[in-house]
């Protein structure tokens, strides 16, 4: 049995909240393996803090069998997989289709075959997780996300089954964020309206779904539950 703790992987971690809850877990000493898919500057800060960083394009299957196959050249166990990965596309004129199928593979293939291709390195470690990352929109659906919302509706439904499959030895849970952060060329318009639909009005930083992962990889009596991260929005 390896002394060494098993890694983390978090998929899509080169900016952001995967980013931030990258920099978080390398504070704990947590060894970690992060995906991209472009070169960002955060990269080099997380390679310099000993994060393995590997390049992954989830929009197709065959981009994500090779990810699988290049995870298992470096590891034969993990302590979690934190699905975070993700394109916030609204529909395309004349391409809605495809769209549609890339959606639905960053959002569903990726973390069902990576799942079902590395449940056997989770369950080398003790405790082992997997956390979905999905959004507070599918209570509701979205008018301009249509397919967005689909697909993590469908990510949140995986949850469920992958819980169901993998107990007791894994832990299978999912975070359902709304805003956490917005983008820095969202306007003052768009931003006043977007904290309005949140009963606690803020945009809150990446830490609120950081606080979410650490929760769910700390408490061994939670699986099969979506934590809600969303300022209250269900209330307005
Ligand atoms: N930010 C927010 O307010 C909210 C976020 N969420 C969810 O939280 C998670 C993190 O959000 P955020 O940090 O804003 O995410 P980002 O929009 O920054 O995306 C995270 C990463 O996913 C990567 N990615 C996109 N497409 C692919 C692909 N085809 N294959 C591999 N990687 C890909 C991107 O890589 P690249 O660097 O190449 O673009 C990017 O770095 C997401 O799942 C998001 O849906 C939910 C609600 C609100
Ligand atoms: N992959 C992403 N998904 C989402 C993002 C994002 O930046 N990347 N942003 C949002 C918005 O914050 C929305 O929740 C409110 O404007 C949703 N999903």
């Amino acid at each position: 049995m390896s002394a060494s703790p098993a890694p983390i992987l978090i998929t899509g971690a080169s900016q952001r909240i995967g980013f931030y809850c990258a920099e978080r877990l390398l504070d704990e000493g947590q060894p970690l393996i992060v995906t991209f898919r472009r070169e960002r500057p955060g990269l080099a800060r997380l390679r310099e803090r000993g994060a393995l960083t590997l390049p992954a394009d989830f929009a197709d299957e065959a981009g994500i069998l090779a990810f699988i196959e290049q995870l298992k050249a470096h590891t034969d166990r993990l302590r979690a997989i934190v699905h975070n990965a993700s394109e916030w596309l609204s529909e395309t004129p004349g391409a809605e289709a495809r769209t549609f199928q890339r959606l639905f593979n960053v959002h569903m293939l990726a973390p069902y075959l990576i799942n079902l291709h590395c449940a056997e390195l989770l369950e080398r470690s003790s405790p082992a997780d997997i956390v979905h990352i999905g959004d507070d929109v599918t209570r509701k659906g979205s008018d301009r996300h249509i397919a967005y919302s689909a697909s993590k509706a469908g990510l949140e439904n995986l949850t469920l089954s992958f819980a169901a499959r993998l107990a007791p030895r894994v832990k299978v849970n999912g975070i359902a964020p709304a805003l956490i952060l917005f983008k820095p060329e969202d306007d003052a318009d768009y931003r006043a309206k977007t904290l309005a639909k949140s009963a606690l009005g803020i945009e809150p930083g990446a830490e609120a779904v950081y606080l979410g992962l650490r929760y769910l990889l700390d408490n061994p009596y939670v699986t099969g539950t979506t934590l809600t991260v969303n300022g209250g929005r269900h209330l307005k």
